[in-house]
């Protein structure tokens, strides 16, 4: 069986933050503000593999009212809901992200992003697609107010693959 998947998550931009998007640090004068690292991308991707299992969202799985997750490495949640892809018997076909944001430059860190995201999915870094785009200064991401991810997995059972 395939099935399929997307998430889409936003976080401010403050300062006194790190910049922290698909799991690499992006030297910035602003970070992303969450109860956790605020990774942008990693949580769209985390919602989009939960969508693909019909298991609701990180929020549901994660509470942001929950001390354990106050500054929690997103890259750990990620770990996590990948393991309940396995758990289910699901393979990574492939993944595709866009990153919504007017800065910082985001061309230089995507192939990093891309290996850290593949590792925590038993993948190759060539399932996975990592885009960005500004907004042409429109909008709350083009004003430089926050950060926008959207992603849309392809889970493949590992029946039909085998
Ligand atoms: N934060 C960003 C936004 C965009 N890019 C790259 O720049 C190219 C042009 O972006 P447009 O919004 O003008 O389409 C695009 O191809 C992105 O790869 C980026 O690196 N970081
Ligand atoms: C990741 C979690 C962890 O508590 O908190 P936040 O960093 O606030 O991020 P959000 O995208 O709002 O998702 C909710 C939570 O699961």
């Amino acid at each position: 069986m395939i099935r399929v998947g997307q998430g889409f998550d936003v976080h401010q931009l403050t300062e006194g933050r790190p910049c922290i998007i698909g799991g690499v640090h992006i030297p910035y004068e602003k970070g992303l503000l969450g109860h956790s690292d605020a990774d942008v991308l990693l949580h769209a991707l985390s919602d989009a593999i939960l969508g693909a299992l019909g298991l609701g969202d990180i929020g549901r799985h994660f509470p942001d009212t929950d001390p354990a997750f106050k500054d929690a490495d997103s890259l750990k949640l990620l770990e996590e809901v990948w393991s309940m892809a396995k758990e289910k018997g699901y393979s990574l076909g492939n993944a595709d992200c866009t990153i919504i944001a007017q800065k910082p430059k985001m061309a230089p860190y995507i192939p990093q992003m891309a290996e850290i995201m593949a590792k925590a999915m038993n993948a190759e870094p060539e399932q996975i697609n990592v885009k960005a785009t500004t907004t042409e200064q429109l909008g709350f991401t083009g004003r430089g107010e926050g950060i926008a991810a959207q992603a849309v997995v392809c889970l493949v059972s590992d029946m039909l693959s085998s």
